[in-house]
């Protein structure tokens, strides 16, 4: 198809988005990973307050991609964005071990979200690049996610600084949102 006629297809028939949110505790690298992702590039990030939204396409897939601000008192506000989610990436920082419990219990208050009740969950396990990071495996067992049943979930291996696993990732929620039927 030339450029004007796709062009004309495309207002005429706009391709489905489907909507990811990126949820995670603060300096996890959400932000990075998003700005990675829609730019190439890493960019200068402070903690967000509120939200970052962008559109992705990948693999001809359109994606509406809402990076949320992990600190304490914003986690509360999630549950206010998840509405007509199709994918949850949770971001997690491999290297802290300190509150790795601290993110399955708020997995665990997710999962649980009516809202999410028809989401795929793709778990990063970032900042790979880091001395003393833990494993997939390791994260997989600290979270408990061969207990969940109701979701299709995934982890992937990350560095949001380098992009290394960040296709991978948004790759296996392209293949399961559009496998799955309209809900
Ligand atoms: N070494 C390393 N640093 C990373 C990686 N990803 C993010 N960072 C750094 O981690 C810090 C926090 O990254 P952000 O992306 O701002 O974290 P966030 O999850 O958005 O944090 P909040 O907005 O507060 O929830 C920044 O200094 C990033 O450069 C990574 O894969 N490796
Ligand atoms: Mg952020």
């Amino acid at each position: 198809m030339g450029a004007f006629a796709s062009r004309f297809w495309f207002m005429m028939f706009p391709a489905k988005e489907y909507k990811i949110v990126v949820v995670g505790l603060d300096n996890a690298g959400k932000t990075t990973t998003l700005y990675k992702l829609h730019l190439g590039e890493v960019v200068t990030t402070h903690p967000t307050v509120g939200s970052n939204v962008e559109e992705l396409v990948y693999k001809n897939i359109r994606f509406e991609v809402w990076d949320l601000g992990g600190q304490d008192r914003l986690r509360t506000s999630w549950a206010t964005y998840y509405r007509g989610t199709n994918a949850v990436i949770v971001v997690i920082d491999s290297t802290d071990r300190a509150r790795i419990s601290l993110m399955k219990d708020e997995l665990s208050r997710l999962l649980g979200h009516e809202d999410l009740q028809n989401s795929v969950i793709l778990v990063f396990a970032n900042k790979q690049d880091l001395k003393d990071a833990m494993s997939p495996a390791e994260i997989t067992d600290a979270l408990n996610l061969h207990s969940i049943k109701n979701h299709d979930w995934h982890i992937q291996a990350s560095c949001a600084v380098t992009g290394e696993g960040l296709h991978d990732g948004l790759g296996w929620i392209a293949q399961k949102v559009t496998e799955k039927p309209p809900s």
